[in-house]
């Protein structure tokens, strides 16, 4: 099936369960698939029959920044139902990244899968 992308998505923003994140803002970088058949909008080179990812990026940033947030899973997860419920998309899959959360690691991150039930 055919998949619409967006890689390294960097969203500033309040997140972390310490207080002294609470204090400041931190980068997130998210990786974002969803499935969606793209043959009509390829054949009619139609942008309405297609998942525009640069719609995707700000209501997803929009999404992330609107309150502080705790674990970056609760990112993940309500990243995912964003995308299920308001794009034509049966499976997403996204990807939270924190660098600089563990100092001896290069990044530290989230992965989950999620389809239209
Ligand atoms: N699985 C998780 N582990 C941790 C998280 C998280 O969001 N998910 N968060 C933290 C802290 O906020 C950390 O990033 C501070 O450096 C610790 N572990």
């Amino acid at each position: 099936m055919d998949i619409v992308f967006i890689k390294q998505l960097q969203v500033d923003t309040v997140i972390g369960v310490y207080e002294w994140e609470k204090a400041i803002t931190q980068s997130l970088f998210l990786d974002l698939a969803l499935t969606a058949d793209q043959r009509s909008a390829a054949a009619s080179d139609d942008i309405k029959l297609t998942l525009d990812y640069a719609v995707i990026a700000e209501k997803v940033t929009q999404l992330i920044t609107a309150a502080p947030i705790e674990l970056i899973e609760t990112v993940a997860e309500r990243v995912a139902q964003l995308l299920l419920s308001e794009f034509a998309t049966t499976k997403v899959e996204v990807t939270v990244s924190k660098p600089g959360a563990v100092k001896q690691a290069q990044t530290v991150g989230v992965h989950i899968v999620r389809s239209r039930s």
